[in-house]
């Protein structure tokens, strides 16, 4: 566990969002906003891209004058390759404006999914198999794609923040805000124009969700002031063998500290709350049909060898691999994941996992390494759960141990989602994201319940006594049993479709992990 006396270089995170600033990237973390967008998502485009609107307009299964569209017929194929000029030169022009740079691409991106993916829903709801994607994408959709993606640093392929579910809403009426009721989906792939479908509702749960992030944001930044600013009196974070008496200035720190994590645990609380609505909002028997739009091209039967971009000599004809749209690109669990170091096993699982961690807007992308930075090299974890603090200590413990139970609710009702969502609907073996669907999830909600079990183990019988009684008690209970419960799931899933669990794999895993974390 290292100590670190150097005061690391800030992030900053905007207090003040600047949603008029359009030289400034659509994403960037604030307090005010959290993992929005600086400002509501553009809407309308310039005139010159009327061409893609229409297609754009005329594309859902049903659209927004509830009428068939071209993926209800299988002919938004053949409209692209007929009808779609190559806007690319008209992009430049406004090329200085960054969040319609976004926008663009968020269509784009609609349209290329919608282009590869065509063949395999025409299959789908005649109840064949997926079969084969397109495999080219034409130069009217790769090289606008590749040109406002360039600008925006995302990847040519539809992302989650991006394009898909963070810059994919609007406002009903401006006046009432970010309330539920008040969100419409900008773009759709099947029924989503109207709000009640479960379309509408999957991505709309992702949005809600995310519009408590800024209390979590303030509250990580609060805990870690005392740390990174130059101007705050240092406190130590050696380990309490070493370590001084508590001053006065580290009690108010570890004070500090302490309020900080109670924003971050009232901000996940709400962020779970909105999650659970998740089941009436958007019914599980519906996911499978609008989900095959939103596949990747990386690790998916539908395209075994990726998809050629036509017109773009940086690839080289060379046929490119990009990972879906999935809520893994979230920012909000890979921050709290970070600040609590919480450990992933060393498994080709765990690449997936920072692999997901690359398709996201740069901003957020820099933050959650710059949290990890910090809260690894000043071995936060330690000092929060055993550096020096007396009461105020006690109180670290109890709220690190909540908001454990925090990330272990959020991906415990994930695996439930994962369950009723889609195992019990498809045999299809991988996400969109393109990670292995029964062993994929359990790899880090395992994690999290191995990680609440060490550091509760860490502390002497005595405090844990003293910890808060029932209440901590009672979440430890939970998480023995939903360890036992998702072990026997995962292995009855693994029979059923013959895939190989490893648990002697996973046995040695938590051996090498017990032995090199030390809390
Ligand atoms: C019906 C609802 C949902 C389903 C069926 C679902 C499905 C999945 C699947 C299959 C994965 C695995 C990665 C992949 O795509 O290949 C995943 C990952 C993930 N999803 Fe979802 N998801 C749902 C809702 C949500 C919501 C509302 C959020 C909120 C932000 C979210 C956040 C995440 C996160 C953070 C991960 C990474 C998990 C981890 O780190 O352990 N998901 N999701």
């Amino acid at each position: 566990m290292g100590s670190h006396h150097e005061p690391i270089s800030p992030f900053t995170v905007l207090a003040d969002a600047k949603p008029d600033d359009s030289s400034l990237p659509a994403f960037m973390v604030s307090t005010t906003r959290g993992f929005l967008p600086r400002a509501d998502p553009i809407v309308t485009l310039p005139s010159e891209f009327d061409p893609l609107e229409s297609i754009l307009q005329c594309m859902p299964v049903k659209t927004s004058f509830c009428e068939p569209g071209l993926l209800a017929s299988g002919k938004l194929g053949e409209t692209v390759d007929a009808e779609l000029p190559d806007l690319t030169p008209h992009i430049d022009k406004y090329a200085h404006d960054l969040p319609l740079m976004n926008a663009l691409y968020r269509d784009y991106s609609f349209l290329a999914s919608a282009y590869l993916l065509e063949p395999c829903h025409m299959r789908f709801v005649k109840g064949e198999e997926y079969g084969l994607g397109r495999d080219v994408l034409p130069a009217n959709i790769a090289r606008p794609i590749y040109r406002c993606a360039k600008l925006t640093n995302f990847k040519p392929f539809m992302e989650y923040a991006g394009s898909y579910a963070l810059y994919n809403y609007r406002l009903a009426d401006p006046a009432l805000g970010l309330d539920y009721s008040n969100l419409r989906l900008i773009r759709a792939f099947e029924h989503g124009l109207d709000p009640s479908s479960s379309e509408a509702g999957f991505v709309l749960v992702h949005i809600a969700m995310v519009s408590h992030s800024p209390l979590l944001i303030s509250g990580v930044m609060d805990c870690l002031s005392p740390f990174t600013s130059p101007s705050s009196p240092p406190f130590s974070l050696l380990p309490p063998s070493s370590a001084p008496s508590p001053s006065t200035s580290s009690t108010q720190s570890r004070q500090t500290f302490n309020r900080g994590l109670s924003k971050m645990l009232s901000s996940l609380r709400l962020i779970n709350a909105e999650m659970e609505k998740m089941w009436t909002r958007s019914r599980p028997r519906s996911y499978t049909s609008f989900r095959t739009f939103i596949f990747g091209i990386t690790s998916q039967s539908m395209f075994p060898s990726g998809v050629l971009y036509q017109g773009i000599p940086e690839f080289a004809d060379q046929p490119q691999q990009f990972r879906g749209e999935s809520g893994a690109n979230d920012s909000m669990i890979p921050l709290t994941d970070n600040f609590l170091s919480i450990p992933m096993p060393d498994t080709p699982l765990t690449e997936i996992l920072k692999d997901f961690r690359e398709y996201r807007p740069s901003n957020h992308r820099g933050f959650i390494e710059w949290v990890k930075l910090v809260s690894d090299s000043l071995g936060l974890k330690h000092w929060a759960l055993h550096g020096e603090g007396g009461k105020e200590r006690q109180e670290t413990r109890r709220l690190w141990i909540k908001l454990l139970d925090q990330v272990r609710e959020f991906r415990w009702r994930h695996w439930c989602f994962a369950k009723e969502y889609i195992l019990k609907q498809t045999s299809h073996p991988t996400a969109t994201g393109g990670s292995p669907i029964v062993t994929w999830l359990p790899n880090q909600l395992g994690a999290v319940l191995r990680e609440m079990e060490r550091v509760y183990g860490s502390f002497g019988e005595g405090e844990r006594k003293d910890l808060g009684g029932e209440e901590v008690e009672g979440i430890m209970d939970l998480v023995g049993r939903q360890k036992d419960m998702l072990d026997k799931e995962v292995r009855r899933y693994c029979e059923e479709r013959g895939v190989v669990p490893s648990d002697e794999k996973r046995e040695r895993e938590v051996k090498r992990e017990t032995a090199e974390v030390g809390v």
